[in-house]
C-alpha cells in the first residue's frame, strides 16, 4: 500500500496519546493547552489556520472592522461635543491592514510554535475516523484515550435561485475586502449580518439588510426593538419576513427579488453579502465509522458533551446551539472537568452569555423575560435607563436600558442590557447567575462614580423600590426609632 494512504495502516506513523483534538480554533485550542498544562500527551489536528473562525474570519477580524467604522463614525458625529464633524475619507486597504495587523497580534497566542512548546503535537493535516478508536491525519494514525472533535462550522448557503452565478462574500472573504462597496446587501439579519451591516454603513455604504423571519428573532424583542431603531436612524434598510426569490447580476452589480406581505419587490445593490447562519462541519470526519450521530444542529452529545461513543466528546460550533467562542472555551472546561477531574460538570447552554457588538451594544445571559416566565410564572421585571446615567450623558450613549428579571424570592434569572459597553457591564450579572447570587447582593457592591456600571446597581435597587413605603418597614423604623 502506499504511504499516502494512511487508512490502510501501512507506513504511517501510529501515534498514542491521551488527548486527540480535531480542529484548533476556540474550543481545540483551549483544550489543549489546558490537558498539556495538567501533563496529558495531546495531539490537536488542525487541516487549515490555527485559530480556527475566532481568529481568521470571525470575533477578530470583525471587531477590528467594527472599530474602523467606530472610528469614522465618531468623527461624522463629533459635533455635540464643541468638535466639527467632518465627513471621514476612508481608505479601504488601510481598513484592511488594520483588520490584518489586528489578527497578526492575536495569531501568537494560536500558532504551532506555542503549542509546541506547551508539549502539544500539532499535525497539519484533516482528522478522520476509520475505526471507533482510530483518527487518522496526513501520514499519522492516532489511537488515544480520549478524542475531542472540535472542528467548528461553516456558513449556510441558502438555495435561492441564481445565487451559485453571481459574486458574493460570506464571512471568509469579506475581511478580504480593500475597496468601497456602494450598496451592500447583507441576507440575513442575525448578530453578524447585523454587525457587518453597520460596519459599512459606517464606512460610507448603503446597506440593505434582508431577513426570512425577524431581525435577532431569538432575542427580547423589547431590547432587540432599540438597537434595530438605532440602525435604522443610521440609515441601514431592515426588510424582515421576506422570501427572496432569485439573485441575479454580475461583479459590481447584483438584483435580490423577494416576496413580501405586499407582493414581489426587488433591491438592486454593488454587492452581496450572505451571512444566513451556520452548519455544523461533521461531513468527512469518519463519524460512521466511530459510532457517532448527528442531527441537524451538528454533533449529538449528552450534557456532559460526550456523544455515543463513549471515548469520543464534542465541543463548540459543531455540536450547535448558542455558538460563540466562549462557549466553545466553556466546553473545553466541560470536557476537561469531566476527563480529569470525573466531575459531572456541565454546558451552560442558552444560559451562555452572548453580545452583538453593534453600536449599541446587546448583550444578554440567563433566561428572557418570556422565558423567565413561562419557567417561574410570576417574576419581576426590573428596567434602568441609560439616560438617567450621568457617564451616559457627558458620553453622548444615551440610548438604551437595561432589564433584569428575577423570581418572586428574588433570584437573579436573567439579564438583558441594549446599550454603550453593554458586553462590558453583563460581565457582572453573568458572574452573579454563574454564582447563584440573589439580587440583593447586586445592591451591596460600591460602584464606582461616575461609570456606566451604575446602571447594573440602580437596575438591581427596582426590586425594592416599593420598600420605602411598605407599612412594615416603616414600623420598624418608627420601633428603632424609639430606642433613641
Ligand atoms: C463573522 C463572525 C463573527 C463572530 N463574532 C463572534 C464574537 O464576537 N464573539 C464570539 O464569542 N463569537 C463570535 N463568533 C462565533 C465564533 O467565531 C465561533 O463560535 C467560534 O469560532 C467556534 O469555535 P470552535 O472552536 O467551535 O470552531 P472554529 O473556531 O471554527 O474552529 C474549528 C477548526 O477546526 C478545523 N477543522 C474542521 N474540520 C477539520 C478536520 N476534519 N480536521 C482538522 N481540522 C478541522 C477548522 O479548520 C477550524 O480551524 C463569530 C462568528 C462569525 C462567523
Ligand atoms: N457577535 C457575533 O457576531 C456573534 C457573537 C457570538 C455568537 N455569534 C453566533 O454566531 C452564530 C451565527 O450568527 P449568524 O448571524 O451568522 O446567524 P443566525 O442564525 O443568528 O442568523 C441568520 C439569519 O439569517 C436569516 N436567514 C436564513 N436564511 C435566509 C434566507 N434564505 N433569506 C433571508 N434570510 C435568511 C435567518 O432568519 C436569521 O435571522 C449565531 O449563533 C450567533 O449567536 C455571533
Amino acid at each position: 500500500m502506499p504511504k499516502d494512504n494512511p487508512e490502510s495502516g501501512a507506513d504511517s506513523q501510529t501515534i498514542e496519546t491521551d488527548f486527540c483534538i480535531i480542529g484548533a480554533g476556540s474550543g481545540g485550542l483551549a483544550l489543549a493547552a489546558a490537558a498539556a498544562a495538567f501533563g496529558q500527551r495531546v495531539v490537536l489536528i488542525e487541516k487549515h489556520k490555527m485559530g480556527g473562525d475566532t481568529l481568521n474570519y470571525g470575533s477578530v477580524p470583525s471587531k477590528a472592522l467594527l472599530a474602523s467604522a467606530k472610528r469614522a463614525n465618531a468623527m461624522r458625529t463629533a459635533s455635540p461635543f464643541g468638535i466639527r464633524g467632518v465627513e471621514p475619507l476612508i481608505d479601504f486597504a488601510g481598513v484592511r491592514e488594520h483588520i490584518k495587523r489586528t489578527i497578526a497580534n492575536a495569531a501568537p497566542n494560536a500558532s504551532p510554535e506555542r503549542f509546541a512548546g506547551l508539549g502539544v503535537r500539532v499535525i497539519a493535516a484533516a482528522g478522520k475516523f476509520v475505526d471507533k478508536s482510530t483518527v487518522v491525519a496526513g501520514d499519522f494514525r492516532i489511537t488515544a484515550r480520549r478524542f475531542v472533535i472540535a472542528t467548528g462550522s461553516a456558513p449556510v448557503i441558502p438555495a435561492i435561485s441564481g445565487l451559485q452565478d453571481v459574486p458574493y462574500f460570506t464571512n471568509e472573504t469579506i475581511f478580504e475586502n480593500a475597496k468601497p462597496l456602494p450598496h451592500l446587501i447583507v441576507i440575513g439579519a442575525g448578530a453578524t449580518g447585523l454587525e457587518l451591516a453597520q460596519a459599512y454603513r459606517r464606512l460610507g455604504s448603503q446597506v440593505t439588510v434582508l431577513d426570512a423571519a425577524q431581525a435577532l428573532g431569538d432575542e427580547d424583542p423589547e431590547l432587540a426593538a432599540v438597537l434595530l431603531t438605532k440602525l435604522s436612524s443610521e440609515g441601514i434598510a431592515i426588510r424582515e419576513g421576506v422570501r427572496i426569490t432569485r439573485v441575479s447580476g454580475e461583479p459590481g452589480r447584483v438584483i435580490v427579488e423577494f416576496e413580501t406581505a405586499r407582493g414581489a419587490e426587488r433591491v438592486e445593490g454593488s454587492d452581496l453579502l450572505v451571512i444566513a447562519g451556520r452548519t455544523a462541519n461533521v461531513a468527512a470526519l469518519g463519524l460512521e465509522a466511530a459510532g457517532i450521530r448527528t442531527s441537524e444542529d451538528g454533533i449529538k452529545v449528552n450534557a456532559g458533551l460526550r456523544t455515543r461513543n463513549h471515548r469520543v466528546y464534542a465541543i463548540g460550533d459543531v455540536i450547535g446551539g448558542p455558538l460563540s467562542s466562549h462557549t466553545a472555551a466553556e466546553h473545553a472546561e466541560v470536557v476537561l472537568w469531566r476527563t480529569l477531574f470525573r466531575s459531572h460538570a456541565k454546558a451552560a447552554g442558552r444560559a451562555s452569555p452572548r453580545v452583538v457588538f453593534t453600536e449599541p451594544e446587546f448583550a444578554h445571559v440567563g433566561l428572557s423575560e418570556s422565558e423567565a416566565r413561562e419557567k417561574h410564572g410570576k417574576i419581576h421585571v426590573l428596567r434602568w435607563p441609560y439616560h438617567e446615567n450621568h457617564r451616559a450623558q457627558a458620553e453622548g450613549t444615551t440610548d438604551g436600558h437595561i432589564k433584569v428579571v428575577t423570581s418572586k424570592r428574588g433570584e437573579i434569572l436573567g439579564a438583558g442590557i441594549v446599550g454603550a459597553d453593554a458586553g462590558e457591564l453583563i460581565q457582572m450579572w453573568s458572574l452573579a447567575i454563574s454564582q447563584g447570587l440573589k439580587i440583593k447582593a447586586m445592591t451591596q457592591w460600591i460602584s464606582p462614580y461616575p461609570t456606566l456600571s451604575e446602571i447594573n446597581k440602580r437596575a438591581a435597587f427596582r426590586y425594592f423600590a416599593t420598600s420605602p413605603s411598605n407599612p412594615y418597614v416603616r414600623k420598624v423604623i418608627a420601633l428603632l426609632a424609639k430606642l433613641g
